[in-house]
């Protein structure tokens, strides 16, 4: 039997197919597409930045499929790995923080994940689970104080807890958008997928499969649906722990930052970097002078040099 001569890449042609990325794992990424079926499918190319959430046009080529294009993206969101930050999600509408009262949280974790979700124009929303573990729960709810009147979402949870009413006050913050959870280990977040979407262990392993990355890992960025037909949906991107903020000119820094943003603009020097310099109207708003918390403070300078550092030598 003749075999009929392969399409070529054609980048606007009819042959192409729509889809959706739901799950990656390097260059292995499962493609979801008429209304459900998946289909494994590799980036064309050595170069490729392909993410879950990614809209794509892609071919049959074998037994699994080719990404020929990306569509535009509306945002996109950055890990740091070691060194390197590295783009892994895309078209997010949510960055869902999740603390809990054990283990203590990072608060400069935490900094970061507001501060990118901000940069991406993406609205954020912090919980904190273990409410019943006290004081350890009251104590974490007192350090997110800052937070709280900076305008941020907090709920508290207690997931393990079934007459709890934490999680039906997040659902309906969860209605009709894509939210990518974050959480360092141990926090909860097993706990929350699984209650959100029964049936995501086995949509994991057979995920695991599907992507050939064996029955054991499950380091793989997923997209669980909650609700297909309202676009609503859990990104979960296990290891993932640290937004990366290389991309960020330090100087847009303060701006993404509500609780220091808020005394821009009446500094002496227009060029401010808000450290040392006399005349300065964020370090004016220290506390116990004004609201502004130290610890705030002390956060946005470390993260200013981090991201000064990252842009290269011959920088202040
Ligand atoms: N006391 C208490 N324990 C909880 C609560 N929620 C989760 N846990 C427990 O915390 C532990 C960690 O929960 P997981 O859901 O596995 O946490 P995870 O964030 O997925 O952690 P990794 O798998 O390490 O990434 C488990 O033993 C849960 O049973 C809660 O509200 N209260
Ligand atoms: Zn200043």
């Amino acid at each position: 039997m003749r075999r009929r001569p392969r399409e070529p890449a054609d980048h606007a042609g009819a042959a192409l197919r729509e889809g959706l990325v739901v799950a990656a794992y390097g260059r292995h990424l499962l493609v979801e597409h008429d209304g459900g079926a998946r289909t494994l499918c590799h980036p064309r190319g050595k170069r490729h930045e392909t993410v879950v959430g990614d809209r794509v046009r892609w071919q049959t080529s074998g037994d699994a499929g080719v990404i020929e294009d990306v569509m535009p993206r509306r945002n996109v969101l950055r890990r740091q790995d070691e060194l390197r930050t590295k783009v892994f999600a895309a078209n997010v509408d949510q960055v869902l923080v999740l603390l809990a009262a054990e283990p203590v949280f990072s608060e400069e974790q935490l900094a970061r994940a507001l501060i990118a979700a901000r940069d991406a124009g993406i609205a954020p929303l912090v919980a904190l689970n273990k409410r019943d573990v006290q004081p350890a729960f009251d104590e974490a709810w007192r350090r997110l104080e800052p937070y709280r009147a900076m305008g941020e979402t907090v709920l508290p949870l207690a997931l393990t807890d079934p007459d709890d009413h934490g999680l039906a006050a997040l659902r309906p913050h969860l209605q009709g958008r894509v939210t990518l959870v974050m959480g360092a280990s141990g926090v909860g977040k097993s706990t929350l997928i699984n209650r959100l979407v029964p049936g995501a262990q086995a949509q994991t392993q057979a995920i695991s499969r599907a992507l050939g990355t064996g029955r054991h890992t499950t380091t793989h960025t997923t997209w669980y649906w909650l609700d297909a037909a309202r676009r609503e949906a859990l990104i979960d991107s296990p290891g993932f722990h640290a937004f990366g903020l290389h991309h960020l000119d330090p100087r847009r820094l303060a701006a993404l930052m509500p609780d220091l943003a808020a005394h821009l603009g009446g500094c002496r020097f227009l060029d401010c970097t808000h450290r040392q310099e006399p005349g300065c109207a964020v370090r004016a708003a220290l506390q116990p002078h004004g609201p502004l918390s130290p610890r705030r403070w002390q956060l946005y300078v470390a993260l200013y040099e981090e991201l000064l550092a990252a842009q290269g030598p011959g920088r202040t």
